[in-house]
Protein backbone atom coordinates (compact mmCIF):
# COMPACT_ATOMS: atom_id res chain seq x y z
CA UNK A 1 0.00 0.00 0.00
CA UNK A 2 1.39 3.50 -0.84
CA UNK A 3 2.61 6.07 2.17
CA UNK A 4 0.27 8.79 1.90
CA UNK A 5 1.87 10.56 4.70
CA UNK A 6 5.29 10.35 2.52
CA UNK A 7 6.22 13.75 0.77
CA UNK A 8 7.36 12.30 -2.22
CA UNK A 9 5.87 11.02 -5.12
CA UNK A 10 7.59 8.80 -7.98
CA UNK A 11 7.81 9.57 -11.44
CA UNK A 12 8.49 6.36 -13.55
CA UNK A 13 9.26 7.25 -17.09
CA UNK A 14 8.87 4.38 -18.83
CA UNK A 15 8.07 5.74 -22.79
CA UNK A 16 10.79 4.23 -24.55
CA UNK A 17 11.05 2.16 -27.43
CA UNK A 18 13.58 -0.35 -26.12
CA UNK A 19 15.45 -0.26 -29.39
CA UNK A 20 18.74 -1.70 -28.66
CA UNK A 21 16.96 -4.58 -26.87
CA UNK A 22 14.51 -5.42 -29.68
CA UNK A 23 11.50 -6.58 -27.82
CA UNK A 24 9.29 -3.49 -28.40
CA UNK A 25 8.76 -0.91 -25.73
CA UNK A 26 10.29 -2.00 -22.29
CA UNK A 27 7.95 -1.69 -19.50
CA UNK A 28 6.08 -4.69 -20.27
CA UNK A 29 9.00 -7.05 -21.29
CA UNK A 30 9.02 -9.62 -18.59
CA UNK A 31 11.51 -10.86 -16.21
CA UNK A 32 10.93 -13.88 -13.77
CA UNK A 33 7.63 -13.50 -15.24
CA UNK A 34 6.90 -9.79 -14.09
CA UNK A 35 6.69 -7.00 -16.17
CA UNK A 36 9.57 -4.97 -15.67
CA UNK A 37 7.58 -2.06 -14.74
CA UNK A 38 5.26 -4.25 -12.61
CA UNK A 39 9.36 -4.78 -10.62
CA UNK A 40 9.64 -0.82 -10.49
CA UNK A 41 6.41 0.18 -9.03
CA UNK A 42 6.07 -2.68 -6.37
CA UNK A 43 9.30 -1.57 -5.44
CA UNK A 44 8.37 2.50 -5.23
CA UNK A 45 5.40 2.56 -4.53
CA UNK A 46 5.06 1.59 -0.66
CA UNK A 47 7.76 4.06 0.22
CA UNK A 48 5.71 7.38 -1.85
CA UNK A 49 2.65 9.12 -1.44
CA UNK A 50 1.91 8.50 -5.42
CA UNK A 51 3.26 6.92 -8.54
CA UNK A 52 2.96 8.59 -11.79
CA UNK A 53 4.55 6.37 -15.08
CA UNK A 54 4.87 7.68 -18.50
CA UNK A 55 4.05 5.50 -21.72
CA UNK A 56 4.35 5.51 -25.13
CA UNK A 57 1.59 7.10 -26.65
CA UNK A 58 -1.74 4.38 -27.31
CA UNK A 59 0.17 1.38 -24.54
CA UNK A 60 -1.52 0.53 -21.43
CA UNK A 61 -0.20 -0.01 -18.47
CA UNK A 62 0.85 -4.14 -18.23
CA UNK A 63 -1.67 -6.03 -16.58
CA UNK A 64 0.39 -6.76 -13.41
CA UNK A 65 1.48 -3.26 -12.27
CA UNK A 66 -0.24 -2.54 -8.90
CA UNK A 67 -3.37 -0.62 -8.71
CA UNK A 68 -3.45 2.83 -7.80
CA UNK A 69 -0.43 4.19 -10.49
CA UNK A 70 -1.81 7.22 -12.88
CA UNK A 71 -0.33 7.80 -16.44
CA UNK A 72 0.86 9.97 -18.81
CA UNK A 73 1.92 9.94 -22.52
CA UNK A 74 5.54 10.21 -22.61
CA UNK A 75 7.64 12.60 -25.07
CA UNK A 76 10.24 11.97 -27.90
CA UNK A 77 13.39 11.83 -25.52
CA UNK A 78 13.73 10.68 -22.03
CA UNK A 79 13.81 14.41 -20.61
CA UNK A 80 10.79 14.90 -22.06
CA UNK A 81 8.84 12.25 -20.48
CA UNK A 82 10.10 13.24 -17.20
CA UNK A 83 9.44 16.71 -17.92
CA UNK A 84 6.23 15.54 -18.55
CA UNK A 85 5.61 13.83 -15.39
CA UNK A 86 7.04 16.86 -13.19
CA UNK A 87 3.94 18.31 -14.76
CA UNK A 88 1.68 16.09 -13.56
CA UNK A 89 2.18 16.15 -9.93
CA UNK A 90 2.43 18.66 -7.14
CA UNK A 91 4.30 16.15 -4.26
CA UNK A 92 7.11 18.11 -2.43
CA UNK A 93 9.81 16.05 -3.80
CA UNK A 94 9.83 13.46 -6.18
CA UNK A 95 12.16 10.32 -7.11
CA UNK A 96 12.40 9.31 -11.46
CA UNK A 97 13.47 5.66 -11.72
CA UNK A 98 13.86 4.18 -15.00
CA UNK A 99 11.49 1.23 -15.73
CA UNK A 100 13.92 -0.80 -17.07
CA UNK A 101 15.77 -1.23 -13.80
CA UNK A 102 13.86 -3.57 -11.94
CA UNK A 103 15.76 -4.77 -8.70
CA UNK A 104 15.56 -1.84 -6.70
CA UNK A 105 16.11 -2.42 -2.84
CA UNK A 106 13.98 -0.72 -0.41
CA UNK A 107 17.59 0.45 1.63
CA UNK A 108 18.40 2.12 -1.06
CA UNK A 109 15.19 4.13 -1.51
CA UNK A 110 15.06 5.06 2.06
CA UNK A 111 18.92 5.86 1.58
CA UNK A 112 17.80 8.54 -1.70
CA UNK A 113 14.88 10.09 0.32
CA UNK A 114 17.21 10.97 3.29
CA UNK A 115 19.89 12.45 0.74
CA UNK A 116 17.42 14.27 -1.06
CA UNK A 117 15.97 16.03 2.29
CA UNK A 118 19.73 16.98 3.22
CA UNK A 119 20.49 18.19 0.27
CA UNK A 120 17.55 18.55 -2.31
CA UNK A 121 19.20 16.51 -4.74
CA UNK A 122 20.60 13.55 -4.80
CA UNK A 123 21.22 10.21 -6.90
CA UNK A 124 22.23 6.89 -6.60
CA UNK A 125 25.50 5.86 -8.16
CA UNK A 126 28.34 3.34 -8.21
CA UNK A 127 31.96 3.73 -8.15
CA UNK A 128 33.53 2.66 -11.29
CA UNK A 129 35.39 -0.74 -10.39
CA UNK A 130 37.01 -1.59 -14.04
CA UNK A 131 39.89 0.00 -15.64
CA UNK A 132 38.52 2.73 -18.28
CA UNK A 133 40.10 3.55 -21.42
CA UNK A 134 39.07 6.15 -24.16
CA UNK A 135 38.44 3.74 -27.24
CA UNK A 136 38.69 5.66 -31.05
CA UNK A 137 38.99 4.17 -34.14
CA UNK A 138 42.30 3.14 -36.10
CA UNK A 139 42.69 3.73 -40.23
CA UNK A 140 45.45 2.33 -42.60
CA UNK A 141 47.53 5.82 -44.57
CA UNK A 142 49.54 5.02 -46.34
CA UNK A 143 50.88 2.30 -44.50
CA UNK A 144 50.45 4.32 -41.08
CA UNK A 145 48.30 3.86 -38.31
CA UNK A 146 46.90 7.34 -37.80
CA UNK A 147 43.84 7.34 -34.55
CA UNK A 148 40.90 9.18 -35.25
CA UNK A 149 39.52 9.66 -31.70
CA UNK A 150 41.33 11.35 -28.82
CA UNK A 151 43.33 13.86 -31.03
CA UNK A 152 43.19 14.85 -34.25
CA UNK A 153 45.87 14.42 -36.94
CA UNK A 154 46.96 16.42 -40.39
CA UNK A 155 46.21 13.00 -41.81
CA UNK A 156 42.98 11.99 -43.03
CA UNK A 157 42.63 8.17 -42.54
CA UNK A 158 42.47 6.55 -46.04
CA UNK A 159 40.63 3.22 -44.94
CA UNK A 160 38.25 2.97 -41.94
CA UNK A 161 38.68 0.30 -39.64
CA UNK A 162 35.76 -0.77 -38.03
CA UNK A 163 37.15 -1.80 -34.76
CA UNK A 164 37.80 0.25 -31.65
CA UNK A 165 41.41 0.55 -30.30
CA UNK A 166 43.18 1.35 -26.94
CA UNK A 167 43.62 5.39 -27.30
CA UNK A 168 44.45 6.28 -23.79
CA UNK A 169 43.66 4.96 -20.22
CA UNK A 170 41.60 6.99 -18.09
CA UNK A 171 41.69 7.64 -14.46
CA UNK A 172 39.01 5.95 -12.51
CA UNK A 173 39.34 7.87 -9.25
CA UNK A 174 36.52 9.96 -8.69
CA UNK A 175 34.51 8.04 -11.28
CA UNK A 176 30.89 6.99 -10.35
CA UNK A 177 28.68 5.52 -12.78
CA UNK A 178 25.22 7.06 -12.40
CA UNK A 179 21.87 5.17 -11.71
CA UNK A 180 18.49 5.90 -10.43
CA UNK A 181 16.81 6.24 -8.02
CA UNK A 182 17.31 10.28 -8.68
CA UNK A 183 15.81 12.63 -6.06
CA UNK A 184 14.84 16.06 -6.00
CA UNK A 185 12.91 18.64 -4.32
CA UNK A 186 10.61 18.98 -7.33
CA UNK A 187 10.67 22.99 -7.73
CA UNK A 188 14.20 22.71 -8.38
CA UNK A 189 14.37 19.83 -11.08
CA UNK A 190 10.90 21.84 -12.75
CA UNK A 191 13.46 24.64 -13.33
CA UNK A 192 16.26 23.07 -14.02
CA UNK A 193 14.17 21.29 -16.83
CA UNK A 194 11.91 24.51 -18.02
CA UNK A 195 15.87 26.12 -18.16
CA UNK A 196 17.54 22.99 -20.00
CA UNK A 197 14.20 23.51 -22.54
CA UNK A 198 14.89 26.65 -23.15
CA UNK A 199 18.46 26.16 -23.84
CA UNK A 200 17.88 23.11 -25.93
CA UNK A 201 20.05 21.38 -24.06
CA UNK A 202 19.95 17.39 -23.64
CA UNK A 203 21.31 15.24 -20.83
CA UNK A 204 21.12 11.49 -20.23
CA UNK A 205 19.50 11.93 -16.42
CA UNK A 206 18.14 14.41 -14.21
CA UNK A 207 20.89 15.15 -11.85
CA UNK A 208 22.51 16.53 -14.75
CA UNK A 209 20.56 19.27 -15.11
CA UNK A 210 20.01 19.82 -11.83
CA UNK A 211 24.00 19.86 -11.04
CA UNK A 212 24.12 22.07 -14.25
CA UNK A 213 22.48 24.95 -12.61
CA UNK A 214 25.53 24.85 -9.69
CA UNK A 215 23.16 22.81 -7.27
CA UNK A 216 25.21 20.31 -5.03
CA UNK A 217 24.06 16.65 -5.99
CA UNK A 218 24.71 14.19 -3.79
CA UNK A 219 26.12 10.87 -4.86
CA UNK A 220 24.84 7.95 -3.05
CA UNK A 221 25.89 4.50 -2.79
CA UNK A 222 24.29 2.20 -5.53
CA UNK A 223 23.59 -1.46 -6.38
CA UNK A 224 25.41 -3.21 -8.90
CA UNK A 225 22.16 -5.26 -9.19
CA UNK A 226 20.45 -2.36 -10.12
CA UNK A 227 21.40 -2.82 -13.69
CA UNK A 228 19.53 -1.34 -16.86
CA UNK A 229 17.92 -3.71 -19.07
CA UNK A 230 19.42 -2.49 -21.92
CA UNK A 231 20.85 -4.89 -24.48
CA UNK A 232 20.05 -8.30 -24.67
CA UNK A 233 22.62 -9.76 -22.82
CA UNK A 234 21.32 -8.06 -19.55
CA UNK A 235 18.18 -10.21 -20.11
CA UNK A 236 19.94 -13.38 -18.79
CA UNK A 237 21.51 -11.85 -16.39
CA UNK A 238 17.83 -10.13 -14.99
CA UNK A 239 16.07 -13.54 -15.51
CA UNK A 240 19.13 -15.09 -12.69
CA UNK A 241 19.10 -12.02 -10.61
CA UNK A 242 14.65 -12.22 -10.38
CA UNK A 243 15.39 -16.07 -9.57
CA UNK A 244 17.38 -14.83 -6.40
CA UNK A 245 15.30 -12.02 -5.72
CA UNK A 246 12.51 -13.94 -4.91
CA UNK A 247 13.58 -16.17 -2.71
CA UNK A 248 13.96 -12.93 -0.85
CA UNK A 249 17.60 -12.47 -1.57
CA UNK A 250 17.66 -8.54 -2.09
CA UNK A 251 18.19 -6.49 1.06
N1 LIG B 1 11.30 8.88 -25.01
C1 LIG B 1 11.66 8.17 -23.92
C2 LIG B 1 12.85 7.40 -23.91
C3 LIG B 1 13.14 6.65 -22.77
N2 LIG B 1 12.30 6.67 -21.72
C4 LIG B 1 12.58 5.83 -20.55
O1 LIG B 1 13.84 6.14 -19.99
C5 LIG B 1 14.40 4.97 -19.37
C6 LIG B 1 15.85 4.75 -19.80
O2 LIG B 1 15.88 4.60 -21.20
P1 LIG B 1 16.43 3.33 -21.96
O3 LIG B 1 16.81 2.25 -21.05
O4 LIG B 1 17.41 3.84 -22.95
O5 LIG B 1 15.11 2.79 -22.72
P2 LIG B 1 14.69 2.94 -24.24
O6 LIG B 1 14.73 4.36 -24.66
O7 LIG B 1 13.38 2.25 -24.34
O8 LIG B 1 15.83 2.08 -24.97
P3 LIG B 1 16.49 2.33 -26.40
O9 LIG B 1 17.33 3.57 -26.26
O10 LIG B 1 17.28 1.10 -26.65
O11 LIG B 1 15.34 2.51 -27.39
C7 LIG B 1 13.50 3.78 -19.76
O12 LIG B 1 12.74 3.40 -18.63
C8 LIG B 1 12.67 4.34 -20.88
O13 LIG B 1 11.37 3.76 -21.00
C9 LIG B 1 11.14 7.45 -21.74
O14 LIG B 1 10.38 7.46 -20.78
N3 LIG B 1 10.85 8.20 -22.85
C1 LIG C 1 19.22 7.87 -16.37
C2 LIG C 1 20.26 6.83 -16.62
O1 LIG C 1 19.73 5.55 -16.34
C3 LIG C 1 21.42 7.05 -15.62
O2 LIG C 1 22.43 6.15 -15.87
C4 LIG C 1 20.82 6.83 -18.02
O3 LIG C 1 21.47 8.02 -18.30
C5 LIG C 1 19.72 6.59 -19.05
O4 LIG C 1 20.34 6.51 -20.32
P1 LIG C 1 19.55 5.99 -21.60
O5 LIG C 1 20.50 6.06 -22.73
O6 LIG C 1 18.38 6.87 -21.76
O7 LIG C 1 19.22 4.57 -21.27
Amino acid sequence: MSSSFSSFAALIPAAGSGTRLGHGPKAAVTVGGRSLLAWAVGALQPHVAEVVVALPAGLALPDDVPKGVRTVTGGATRQESVRRLLEAVSAEHVLIHDSARPFLTADLIGAVQAAVRRTGAATAALPVADSLVLGGQKAESGGQRVESGAEQTDHQPSTLNPHHFWIEGVPREDLWAVQTPQGFRRELLHYAHTYAAAEGHAATDDAGLVARLGHTVELVEGDARLLKVTRAGDLALAEALAAAWQDGVHD
